[in-house]
């Protein structure tokens, strides 16, 4: 049943001149809030008052015909999303300081030592005005310099003193107070033909540099729901109880069963999380200290205040056999205030660049880009055995990244990228790729400089991930339904796109990446099928030795494609529920589906019925609107439906046909996709109207036969006894049969058009 009231409801062409049919989530100046907040109340219970409300500031229009609802959304705002303010040059910007303020400094002050012991003199030297990188043109090092991490505790703590000595009795407004502001740097307006490495400049606009880039902090699709409306994790229900705990809520709704998709398989999985580490990578506050003590029986007493470990039941069906009723978890670190456009609440910083741009393959800044190039070729550093070729990423030495005791752990632009085989695998896949490239163009090309081959080889590496993430990877997800609502169909073949808008701000929302995206935990399976047999998939952890094993990446390609995923559900892999991070000398780790949830009260995501609301369906208003079964169940647990969290909610949600998620997780999908194109200067199909690094029309038209089959056998260990099936992230089918990677109809991308 639709929420939607027909007099309301005007035809596309109804609209009133001047304004668009659009999804709600696409509509970015209405007060999405309020329209949220109306919803909240049944149809019947609705006073006329709020139903003239409606009439005035929310017209409703049917879209795909008459499918779903959109809103009348006044067109110049559709082309104005994130309205371009030019940022105010420092010395401009009002800064007021009186006795309670200067309390509250020195109280956030006190408070950021007990978060950041070591730093704590620093802290209280913090300059009034920071500039986001103060405006550098070059490109710092690191992207998160902790100094950064430290303005931002030191914002959100004074902010909470002043609430507290204040009593909540003084707006922000009223105050005045340290005026942080995202102030990126100028861009030249003869742009780069290549993307920076931490994704700056993609937007040349004044006060747009900084979007997508990494270290820029996460956006938001609705107002945090705060405690105290600065940084206080979402605790308490509507009701005023406290809400069930995060592993409670994992253990009594997510079970371990076996339940295989009917239609894709673990690469379709294993591309998910490659693609989750190019866009999004929360940012841990980071201290010496653990949240619980080494046995887990409690939390430690004097932790960090960034703690926010879960807590245990007694009861436990799994922890307590091992007395464990403290599971570690240390907050987001948050940026620093933008007062210069009014944000007054943490927003969590993210550590790699939003844009799909292959920063999983290339790094998400220079230093970590130059370390992984060879400079040599245009390549990036792999080791090659010499007798046969098994090219792997180079070695990690740090001892982090893997478990103790791995004879082997691989350096990638991604510090994550050791966590399960299938995941290194698909990493070795884009590095061979990317050195296959650049071997063929220094044929091609001998007088091309390592830089340049270096570039043009990761130019054409990235365009096929955007290619195979938007075509073979996306519509699998979301469906056709929201492909086409979202208007996410790829560019026609052979011609170029005009994907591009200066005022779509690409990054990542903390529902998406926080919430949504993370469906893929419930896609991953209990055993991986490898050659000789299933394997735990946690046995599989931080620990790819067996890479050196001469055949084992063809066979971890191979199998993945032939083993189905696990379906979108209730259903979570033990390996990911108990056996998560596995420490030296326990028998158990941590529970990923609690960590997910707990991640979601750290971001102050809202419940799940205002994003139900938000993409337009009716929320739940009572348990039973959850259906007999699963209503019984969250009733158990939850004081009101409004408490449910957003993960919970959308992952327990029925897919949508042709998808893998639910319509709620859909349509924040097929929303961030939409704004990682739209928001993207050098999307690969984009011409030379806005993109500064275009193809030519035949090097697109190449580009656009590629697909991960393709991809995949141009990198075979041995391509000869490689096979693959052409969609390869779908199931063996009677139209989808497996073909030697020596076959004539897989595509092969041929480089003669990039030659000088
Ligand atoms: C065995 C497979 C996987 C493991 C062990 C794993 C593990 C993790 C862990 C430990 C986190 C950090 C949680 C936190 O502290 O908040 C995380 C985050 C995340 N995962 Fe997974 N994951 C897996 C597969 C996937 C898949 C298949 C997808 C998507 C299709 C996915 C999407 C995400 C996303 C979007 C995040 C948030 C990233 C961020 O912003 O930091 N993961 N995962
Ligand atoms: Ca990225």
């Amino acid at each position: 049943v639709v929420d939607v009231d027909a007099s309301n409801l005007r035809s596309a062409a109804s609209c009133a001149s001047g304004r668009a049919c659009v999804p709600l989530l696409q509509c970015p100046e209405v007060d999405r809030m309020a329209i949220v907040r109306y919803l909240s109340r049944p149809p019947h219970l609705r006073s006329p008052a709020e139903r003239r409300w409606e009439l005035s500031h929310w017209q409703r229009c049917p879209l795909a015909d008459g499918q779903f609802t959109g809103t009348c959304c006044p067109s110049h705002l559709i082309d104005e999303v994130n309205v371009l303010k030019p940022s105010l040059p420092a010395e401009m910007l009002p800064y007021k300081q009186d006795e309670l303020f200067r309390l509250a400094i020195e109280i956030g002050a006190l408070e950021l030592e007990k978060f950041l012991p070591e730093d704590g003199n620093h802290a209280k030297n913090l300059s009034n005005v920071t500039n986001y990188h103060s405006g550098a043109e070059d490109q710092p090092d690191d992207v998160l310099p902790p100094v950064l991490v430290r303005e931002g505790l030191q914002d959100v703590l004074t902010w909470q003193a002043l609430e507290k000595i204040t009593n909540g009795s003084v707006t922000k407004q009223q105050f005045g107070r340290p005026k942080r502001c995202l102030i990126g740097p100028r861009c030249e307006k003869g742009h780069s033909r290549y993307r920076q490495p931490d994704g700056r400049c993609n937007n040349i606009e004044p006060g747009g540099s900084l979007w997508g880039a990494a270290g820029y902090p996460m956006e938001r699709l609705l107002p945090p729901a705060y405690g105290d409306g600065i940084w206080a994790p979402r605790i308490v229900s509507v009701t005023g109880r406290y809400l069930p705990t995060a592993r409670k809520l994992s253990s009594t709704l997510f079970t371990d069963l076996h339940h295989a998709h009917t239609s894709y398989n673990v690469l379709l999985m294993q591309f998910g999380q490659f693609l989750a580490h190019d866009f999004s990578r929360n940012k841990a506050i980071e201290t010496k200290t653990k949240c619980c003590t080494a046995d887990g029986s409690a939390r430690v007493k004097d932790a960090s205040p960034g703690c926010m470990p879960i807590p245990v039941s007694r009861g436990d069906d799994f922890y307590s056999q091992y007395g464990v009723r403290c599971l570690h978890f240390m907050r987001t670190a948050v940026a620093p205030m933008r007062d210069c456009d009014g944000v007054g609440h943490g927003r969590q910083l993210s550590a790699v660049t939003h844009f799909i741009d292959g920063s999983a393959i290339y790094g998400a800044s220079n230093k970590q880009t130059h370390e992984l190039r060879a400079h040599e070729g245009g390549r990036l550093k792999s080791l090659s055995h010499r007798r046969f070729h098994n090219e792997l990423p180079p070695l990690e030495r740090s001892k982090d990244a893997c478990q103790t005791g791995a004879e082997m752990c691989f350096l990638t632009g991604d510090a994550r990228s050791n966590q399960l085989f299938s995941l290194v695998a698909v990493h070795t896949l884009f590095l061979r790729e990317h050195n296959r490239l650049a071997r063929h163009l220094q044929q091609l090309n001998p007088h091309w400089s390592d830089g340049t081959l270096f570039q043009e080889a990761r130019r054409i590496v990235i365009a096929q991930l955007q290619h195979i993430a938007f075509g073979e990877y996306l519509p699998k997800v979301i469906g056709p339904r929201y492909t086409a609502l979202y208007r996410l169909h790829p560019a026609e073949h052979g011609a170029y796109s005009e994907f591009y808008n200066p005022h779509t701000n690409p990054s990542v929302s903390s529902e998406f990446t926080v919430a949504a995206f993370r469906f893929g935990h419930s896609t991953v399976p209990s055993k991986l099928e490898l050659k000789e047999g299933p394997v735990d998939t946690w046995r599989t952890f931080l620990d790819p030795t067996r890479f050196r094993e001469r055949t084992f990446y063809d066979d971890v390609l191979r199998t993945m494609q032939h083993q189905p995923m696990q379906s979108v559900d209730d259903l979570f892999s033990t390996s990911l529920t108990r056996f998560l991070d596995v420490q030296p000398g326990k028998a158990y780790g941590v529970d990923l589906a609690a960590i997910n949830i707990q991640r979601g009260r750290d971001h102050a995501l809202r419940p799940y019925n205002d994003y139900r609301r938000l993409v337009g369906k009716p929320g739940a208003y009572s348990f039973e609107d959850f259906g007999p079964d699963l209503g019984k169940k969250l009733y158990a647990l939850y004081a009101h439906p409004d408490d449910v969290d957003l993960y919970v909610g959308g992952i327990l949600e029925t897919p949508v046909d042709g998808g893998v998620v639910g319509e709620t997780f859909a349509e924040l999908i097929a929303d961030q996709f939409s704004k990682f194109r739209a928001g993207d200067r050098y999307f690969y199909s984009n011409g030379p109207e806005s993109n500064p690094g275009h193809f030519t029309l035949p090097q697109l038209k190449e580009i656009q036969r590629m697909t991960m089959a393709g991809l995949i056998c141009a990198n075979a260990g041995d391509v000869h006894r490689m096979h693959v099936l052409p969609d390869a992230f779908a199931l063996r089918h009677d139209a989808n049969r497996p073909m030697d990677c020596t076959a004539h109809d897989i595509p092969r991308l041929d480089l003669f058009w990039w030659k000088d």
